[in-house]
């Protein structure tokens, strides 16, 4: 039986210097559970990923985005979902990040990212991250 694609928008949060980025752990239980991530979740119907992006980030961070530009678009099969992302780079917001749904967030020198288990899809965004905003 074919897999209905899920359409996610995530956002990498910038501190006002970019050489930091929030990051948030997925619930243990979670798919992909225990893995940090970037923070963000499914689109939906009616919503353009911007739109959802902005949501998720403040549901889940606490902060409201001001600016956020496209960072990269993949698509990715997990062995049990296929994905489809659209990530964000999140140059400016109000508000303090944090984990507002009991999740542990940090802030994470770029140059530290290598040292903290992503899930597999998230390669290509920890390369692109490095690429754009590496030191
Ligand atoms: N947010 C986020 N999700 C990621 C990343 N990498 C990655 O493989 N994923 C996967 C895990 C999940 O299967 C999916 C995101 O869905 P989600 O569980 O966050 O969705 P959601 O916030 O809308 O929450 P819900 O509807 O399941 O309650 O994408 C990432 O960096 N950020
Ligand atoms: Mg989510």
């Amino acid at each position: 039986m074919p897999k209905k694609r899920v359409w996610i928008a995530a956002g990498i949060i910038l501190n006002s210097t970019q050489d930091h980025i929030f990051i948030t752990r997925r619930h243990a239980n979670a798919h992909q559970g225990g893995l940090w991530e970037f923070a963000g979740g499914k689109v939906e119907a009616n919503e353009t990923a911007e739109q959802a992006v902005i949501r998720e980030l403040n549901e889940e961070v606490g902060i409201q985005v001001t600016t956020l530009t496209p960072l990269i678009s993949l698509a990715h099969d997990y062995p049990d979902k296929a994905l489809q992302f659209d990530f964000f780079a999140i140059t400016a917001f109000t508000g303090e990040a944090c984990g507002n749904e009991g999740q542990a967030g940090l802030w994470v020198a770029i140059d530290d990212l290598e040292q903290y288990p992503f899930p597999e899809a998230n390669a290509a965004v920890l390369a692109k991250i490095v690429e754009v905003y590496g030191g």
